[in-house]
């Protein structure tokens, strides 16, 4: 055992130093040393206690044990609780000073309130309780917000999409997904959070659109908002995550700036994946997107085709949203033939979203059990796929008529189930749709 020394200054009567509780005896039990707080559990000045012994303090009640004779008994570091004045429970420790003999000389004591320590220990008891309820609710509302209802793949790009989720998802390697408003980006972003092994994590989105240049650096690293409170940035929030940065595209040449310094400085231990309705090779290209952020980011490009280009995806949509619709209305409505055959060739640039938000107009406001073309809002009516939407100016004539091919194929493959019938319908060999099609839709 390691003896402790009482350093040679026992002539002070008062350790003037200590903010503590600490007394110190000889071993006949008279109190040689106190600090200022002594006795003050005991409702007695620090002065009242110098030179007075521990067993007639003990046997008027005061020292309720003394620790001073359990230290000499034992030779060795002991812990009490004492009953002090007002019924307050003290935590004191005794530790012996050993002389060159072996024998303990002095009984150095020092002491807590254990009342304080116990209103500690019940407020942080309620401080973790709340906390673990947090923690559940946060496991909740992450799960809620990674849930993606339904997710249809019947579509051969889908698929194929899906197949290169499965080999990346696990690699922490760098995804830009690029497509229109609607596609399924989000939807995507999550399924390879889902799928990789951050997937305990957070999944952070940040809209790049919607943060002012001024505001993009703090918003990164968090700082001081206008309140003076303090926020932590979503480099933070997504460490062990993904960082989901959506409309990329829309951020402006100095925030792609900050945001490649800031990516590079703090070197996160996050996946990025990137969202975008414009090609980002395009963009790098009109000197509108920075070659190295490019570089940064774009390691696995998924290019997520609009869904008029998915037909199977786009009836298994009509049939799962009018399902939903009807099931959240308690209807049990029908589209007819021509109306299920025109919305086929709609435009539907916000896909998706737009394609939720007809069913559930079309549910809601039809008359009949059979929904017809004339229940369809009059934006609509009329509204095909044909040469006037097919971009021609500033084309040459072999891009045009490309555009045009893979329309009528679009077209055909809407129509007919199989590439013998669509072969059938076009004049042309089965061999050679099947060429066509891998050729645009591959
Ligand atoms: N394959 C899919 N199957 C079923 N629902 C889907 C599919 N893809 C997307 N959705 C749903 O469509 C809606 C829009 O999808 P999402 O937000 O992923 O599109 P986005 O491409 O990220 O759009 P934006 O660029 O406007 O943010 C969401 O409600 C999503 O759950």
């Amino acid at each position: 055992m390691q003896s402790l020394y009482l350093l040679p200054n026992s002539e002070e009567e008062i350790i003037e130093s200590y903010d503590e509780d600490i007394i110190v005896t000889k071993r006949d039990g008279t109190i040689i040393k106190v600090t200022r707080k002594s006795g003050l559990y005991y409702d007695l000045s620090a002065e009242e206690l110098l030179g007075q012994s521990v067993y007639e303090l003990e046997s008027k009640g005061i020292f309720t044990p003394a620790i001073t004779p359990l230290v000499l008994k034992q030779k060795k570091k002991v812990a009490i609780v004492q009953i002090a004045s007002n019924n307050r429970k003290v935590l004191i420790t005794g530790i012996p000073l050993f002389n060159e003999f072996q024998e303990v000389e002095f009984v150095i004591s020092y002491s807590y309130d254990v009342s304080e320590l116990r209103l500690m220990q019940e407020y942080l008891a309620e401080f973790e309780d709340e906390m673990s309820t947090v923690k559940e609710e946060l496991a909740l509302l992450r799960k809620e917000s990674l849930h993606v209802e339904g997710f249809i793949c019947e579509s051969k790009s889908m698929k194929q999409i899906l197949k290169m989720i499965d080999k990346i998802a696990p690699l922490q390697v760098s995804v830009v997904l690029e497509g229109e408003s609607g596609v399924g980006k989000t939807a995507l972003a999550k399924i390879i959070h889902k799928q990789s092994t951050k997937k305990a994590g957070p999944f952070v989105t940040v809209d790049c659109g919607i943060i002012p240049d001024a505001l993009f650096k703090r918003e990164l690293i968090g700082g001081l908002d206008a309140e003076g409170t303090k926020k932590i940035g979503f480099l933070q929030m997504a460490q062990s995550g993904t960082l989901y940065l959506q409309g990329i595209d829309e951020l402006s040449l100095a925030s792609q700036t900050t945001l490649l310094k800031e990516l590079q400085r703090t070197n996160g231990n996050f996946r990025i994946i990137t969202a975008a309705e414009q090609s980002l090779e395009d963009l790098m290209a009109a000197k509108q997107f920075r070659e190295d952020l490019f570089y940064y980011l774009h390691v696995v490009p998924i290019h997520v085709l609009p869904l008029r280009e998915r037909p199977e995806d786009l009836r298994k949509a009509f049939e799962i949203y009018l399902e939903k619709y009807n099931g959240m209305y308690q209807q049990n409505k029908k589209l007819s033939d021509p109306l299920f055959h025109s919305l086929l060739y709609m435009r539907w640039e916000r896909n998706f979203m737009e394609v939720k938000n007809l069913m559930e107009r079309l549910v809601v406001q039809s008359e009949s059990a059979m929904i017809t073309e004339d229940d369809l809002p009059a934006e609509y009516i009329q509204q095909h796929v044909g040469i006037d939407s097919i971009e021609m100016e500033g084309h040459p004539l072999p891009a045009i008529l490309e555009k045009v091919e893979k329309e009528v194929l679009l077209k055909a493959q809407k129509q007919y189930k199989t590439t013998t019938e669509m072969a059938d319908y076009l004049g042309i060999s089965q061999a050679s749709v099947v060429r066509k099609l891998k050729k645009y839709f591959d």
